[in-house]
């Protein structure tokens, strides 16, 4: 069994390659070799690969300078997965693709399920919906993972964000007003990973599928416990504020907690525990220094 992974260089790239299943062969392919600007040769790839299994782990997540850079976040998060997924249908490949909680307006305070109406706040949710929808009508067998709040060690997230800003300070504001379920990076990776086996085994079930950390919690919330769990000479005091005293480009949602019952359902794969990855992910970061 081989699989092609796109997006090699961030944080659930790594994570996939890292905890790749023994009997699974995996080949990446880098932005060097395949740049998402280019659909067309990203498709080509797919058109000439050996592998069994397609999974895109390449996607434009700078949410707020999507707003002001809209072409590129639309090619690569839409029009790339659109041809990839084609390619893939054509060759009778499945293609497992990554979403996010930012296809939802935020709205009410009950957990998004898969077909809830989707209305996304900014220009990283609505080039992520079009990923979407184009990744479904290639129809093509295809599971479309939508997931909130990524961490791991490696590249750009929250966590790194919290201790990089708050080390040595008195104070950290955090807004308490947008809840979400936070997820590892490595625990992604292993639910990749199950829905593989599924699919080689003629199992997998195609469609939309959410996944995310649990408890949901604000990002206040989560700041604590990322301060709560660093060994750091000197904490900061977390002070939690409205989203409108933070202003930001873009938009995000007030409530991104995600529904993950069918995924449980319909793959039997339960929500994970986030603090426990919190834990792995620091720890990992303390030991690299
Ligand atoms: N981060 C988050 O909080 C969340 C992420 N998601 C989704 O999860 C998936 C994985 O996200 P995550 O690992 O955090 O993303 P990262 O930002 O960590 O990594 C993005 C990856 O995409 C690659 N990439 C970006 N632009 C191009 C391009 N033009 N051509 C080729 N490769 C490109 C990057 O390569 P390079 O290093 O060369 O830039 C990198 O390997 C994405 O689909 C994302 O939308 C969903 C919910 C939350
Ligand atoms: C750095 C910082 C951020 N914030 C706020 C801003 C924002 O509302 C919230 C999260 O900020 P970030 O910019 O780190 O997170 P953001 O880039 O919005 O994260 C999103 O990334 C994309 C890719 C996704 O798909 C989403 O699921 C989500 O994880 O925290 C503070 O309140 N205080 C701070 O010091």
């Amino acid at each position: 069994m081989k699989a092609l992974i796109f997006g090699t260089t961030g944080q659930l790239g790594i994570e996939l390659a890292r905890r790749a299943p023994r009997d699974v062969t995996v080949a990446t392919l880098g932005r060097d070799r395949a740049d998402l600007t280019d659909p067309a040769a990203c498709a080509a790839a797919i058109t000439a690969t050996d592998a069994d299994i397609i999974i895109n782990a390449a996607a434009y997540t700078a949410v707020d300078q999507a707003e002001s850079d809209r072409d590129t976040a639309f090619l690569v998060n839409a029009e790339a997965p659109g041809a990839m997924a084609c390619a893939a249908a054509t060759r009778g490949l499945p293609f497992l693709h990554v979403s996010t909680d930012y296809v939802f307006d935020g709205s009410g305070t009950r957990p998004w399920a898969e077909n809830d109406p989707v209305a996304p706040l900014g220009v990283y949710g609505e080039s992520k919906l079009a990923g979407e929808r184009a990744v479904a009508a290639a129809r093509g067998g295809h599971v479309i993972l939508r997931t909130a709040w990524v961490f791991s060690a490696h590249g750009k997230n929250f966590v790194k964000t919290m201790l990089r800003v708050g080390a040595g300070r008195d104070m950290l504001s955090v807004v308490d007003d947008q809840r979400g379920g936070p997820t590892a990076a490595s625990d992604i990776a292993d639910v990749l990973w199950t829905i593989t086996a599924a699919f080689q085994n003629g199992k997998g079930q195609s469609g939309i599928f959410h996944f995310a950390g649990t408890p949901s919690v604000s990002w206040a919330d989560f700041a604590e416990a990322i301060f709560a769990r660093a060994s750091l000479p000197k904490k900061p005091q977390i002070k939690r504020i409205p989203t409108l005293d933070y202003p930001t480009p873009a938009k995000r949602p007030a409530n991104s907690t995600l529904d993950c019952s069918r995924i449980r359902a319909v793959y039997g794969i339960e929500q994970p525990d986030w603090h426990k990855s919190l834990a792995k992910v620091i720890d990992e970061l303390e030991t690299a220094g």
